[in-house]
């Protein structure tokens, strides 16, 4: 990777999930590679989930551990430092947690002052401490734009023209502040989670996320994202907000920086392998949803039995399940073992989206799955659960990108009969060959590494250009 001009001090002080952490990481290590240092933070527990620093970056990359306020911790789960530590209503905890950093993060911005720090959804108190210090920032989303188009409501910005969304319903479609035509929205199930997700029930607290003062105060916007998949939406970012937008791109597998390949010649891998390679290319369907999700034993049933009723060989990533009681239904396991393999363990997902015996992913939509998918071409059959998730489904659905299961609109439930159906539209029906080219399509333009270097080039370019006059 070449390097680029002046050296730079870049921090990074994500949200306490670690589905926004490792993209961070994978960055903090392209940056350093280009001779960039980087300093990046989060909390004693989260840091040490993270992968080793490649030797040769060791001198570029600091890990800074700021740990939780002992008041702070005594509302959440022992050791709970992250979104994957908690269930969903204890989210006002994490969020007062990571609010309690405040304190440490500016000593540390102090001792050390570095150029920019790049900063998340959470922290909407970062962008006027940063100033005080003279540093500057960029707000960094892990997901596409279209998220904060679609759910900030930029009255700051627009006005009246946003005045109008006041109701649950208002999110059953696109807001009015987005001229051009798109299917976005969210079903009348999420919506209902939306609410509940923002206060605990038992204690009536409520989260404190202030998205519009984060979204809104920064110097400039990144996304983890490029034109070629949503040109239209960071165009409307920029004209809301009247601020740059500059895309890293998608930090494309065959960008990010890996220490050596262990798992070439581990035994769980040539396992998996030696399956995969007496299958037909384009066949099978592999499915994993991801670090964090955990099915309830309905979804669970009806997703199985759809897999059997699909007949088609599939490779099921299926974490152990937190709750021990939820599992397979009986005799499942037989049934399909002469098609179908159930792994209840962490998988490298990079070596079995890349093999070519995948035809179909079948994903909950996790921003890191999706770009690894649409990486190698592969058709998505999408099950989202979380609210960003959703957005994608919508978004990639209507680009032909991938197939959303069919779900009941005030529930959220789905059936065995729509799963087997959404997975042979995807890889076998003559009717799903237009969702096979796009994808084909896409992962041509997600795996061209000069194309996403370029974009973390011009991103750099951006960052030296405004560099703080009073630190040249
Ligand atoms: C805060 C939340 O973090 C979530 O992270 P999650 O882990 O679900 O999803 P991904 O971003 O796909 O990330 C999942 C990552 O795990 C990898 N993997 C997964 C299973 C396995 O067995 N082996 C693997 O290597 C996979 O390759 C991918 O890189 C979502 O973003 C969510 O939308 C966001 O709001």
């Amino acid at each position: 990777m070449a390097k680029t001009d002046k050296q730079l001090h870049i921090a990074m002080f994500p949200w306490l999930a670690m589905g926004h952490i490792y993209p961070n990481f994978e960055l903090a290590k392209i940056f350093a590679q280009k001779g960039h240092s980087i300093t990046l933070i989060s909390t004693p527990r989260n840091i040490g989930r993270l992968p080793q620093v490649p030797s040769h970056l060791e001198h570029l990359i600091k890990l800074v551990s700021l740990p939780i306020l002992p008041k702070h911790r005594e509302n959440l789960p022992d050791n709970a430092e992250s979104s994957n530590d908690i269930t969903p209503n204890q989210i006002p905890y994490l969020k007062m947690a990571y609010d309690g950093l405040q304190e440490s993060l500016s000593q540390l911005l102090k001792s050390s002052p570095p150029d920019w720090i790049l900063y998340d959804f959470a922290s909407e108190w970062l962008p006027p401490l940063a100033r005080s210090l003279q540093v500057q920032c960029v707000f960094f989303g892990i997901s596409p734009a279209w998220n904060i188009c679609f759910f900030d409501t930029p009255k700051a910005q627009l006005g009246n023209a946003a005045a109008f969304r006041t109701k649950p319903e208002d999110y059953l479609r696109p807001p009015q502040w987005v001229p051009f035509h798109s299917n976005i929205g969210l079903k009348p199930y999420e919506v209902k989670k939306m609410f509940e997700g923002i206060s605990d029930k038992e204690t009536g607290n409520t989260v404190s996320f202030n998205f519009n003062k984060a979204v809104s105060d920064c110097d400039f916007f990144s996304f983890r994202s490029c034109n070629e998949l949503e040109s239209e939406w960071l165009n409307l970012l920029a004209e809301i907000y009247k601020k740059p937008v500059a895309p890293v791109g998608v930090i494309p597998p065959s960008c990010q920086v890996r220490v050596v390949d262990e798992e070439d010649n581990n035994t769980e891998w040539l396992k998996i392998k030696s399956w995969l390679d007496k299958q037909q290319p384009g066949s099978v369907v592999y499915i994993a949803f991801g670090s964090e999700l955990e099915l309830g034993q309905q979804d669970l049933t009806e997703l199985a039995l759809g897999l059997e009723l699909s007949g088609l060989p599939f490779f099921w990533a299926l974490k152990k399940q937190r709750d021990s009681s939820v599992d397979l239904p009986d005799g499942f396991q037989d049934r399909i073992s002469d098609r179908g393999v159930v792994c209840k363990d962490w998988v490298p997902q990079l070596k079995i989206l890349a093999h070519e015996s995948i035809g179909v992913y079948f994903t909950h939509c996790g921003p890191g799955s999706v770009i690894e998918g649409l990486h190698f071409g592969r058709v998505l059959v999408m099950l989202p659960y979380l609210l960003d998730q959703a957005l994608f489904a919508r978004v990639l659905e209507e680009k032909k990108l991938g197939i959303e299961i069919p779900r009941n609109e005030e529930d959220g439930s789905f059936t065995r009969n729509s799963v087997a159906k959404s997975l042979r539209l995807a890889l076998i029906d003559v009717e799903g060959s237009i969702y096979r080219e796009k994808a084909k399509k896409m992962g041509l333009l997600f795996s061209d590494k000069d194309r996403h270097e370029e974009y973390i080039n011009k991103f750099l370019e951006r960052l030296q250009n405004n560099k703080a006059p009073s630190k040249n």
